[in-house]
């Protein structure tokens, strides 16, 4: 795996009906960096995304993420995590018990993942027993980027991380996915916030720079 960048793609083109969306595009994330793509919207970043996750498949193209097709093997999920769809809540389970979910599944014991910690981290501890639906969208948002950095991944994949958080709340995860990048791990995202990109850790790159 560490052999392989972390993203290619090359010479990708998707288009919805008839209006092409992405034409040509070309995208390298290096292994143990971060890449913020940005762009007005409607550009294509979240299909670009879309697309990387294995989520969408392109009209032609070459995607590989570690060396292979994204979204076709359970490597990868074990590998990725991607925010780039909205995540869906399981009926009942408060916001701890998703974030010992998560742990249990990816074979780790809670306390030893620091699920206390992790929500003490995003400011949910007086929301560890709430069920998510019940929470702001910004406590939503911080949620979701709790569960994405408690588990073990070695490529985050997210669209408009900083999307909802208040200033604080921008910062702590900024400096959070520094941390993650600067200990090897690998991003790629797309943001409207070049500041709160390049405090993540992400070299920034516009759409357009993408098109050979
Ligand atoms: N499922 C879909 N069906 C048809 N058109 C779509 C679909 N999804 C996206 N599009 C169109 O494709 C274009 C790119 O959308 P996309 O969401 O990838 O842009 P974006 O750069 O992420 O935008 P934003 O900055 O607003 O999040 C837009 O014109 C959008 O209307």
């Amino acid at each position: 795996m560490a052999d392989h960048p972390a993203v290619e793609v090359s010479d990708l083109t998707v288009s919805y009906g008839s209006t092409p969306v992405l034409t040509g595009v070309e995208l390298t994330v290096p292994a143990g960096t971060g890449v913020c793509v940005t762009g007005e919207n409607g550009i294509g970043k979240s299909t670009l995304l879309r697309c990387v996750s294995g989520l969408q498949r392109p009209d032609s193209g070459r995607i590989r993420v570690f060396g292979a097709a994204p979204g076709s093997s359970p490597e990868f999920w074990a590998a990725v995590v991607t925010t780039v769809e909205p995540p869906t809540w399981y009926p009942g389970l408060t916001t701890r018990e998703h974030a010992e979910l998560i742990c249990r599944a990816h074979g780790q014991d809670p306390d030893e993942a620091g699920v206390d910690e992790a929500l003490s981290r995003f400011g949910l501890t007086g929301h560890a027993d709430a069920i998510p639906p019940s929470l702001s969208s910004g406590q939503k948002q911080r949620l979701t980027l709790a569960l994405a950095l408690l588990r073990p991944s070695s490529l985050l994949i997210l669209d408009e991380p900083e999307h909802r958080l208040d200033p604080d709340g921008r910062a702590a995860v900024a400096e959070m996915l520094a941390d993650f990048v600067a200990t090897g791990g690998s991003l790629l995202m797309a943001s409207h916030d070049d500041k709160f990109a390049v405090a993540s850790g992400a070299e920034l790159t516009t759409m357009e720079s993408l098109v050979a």
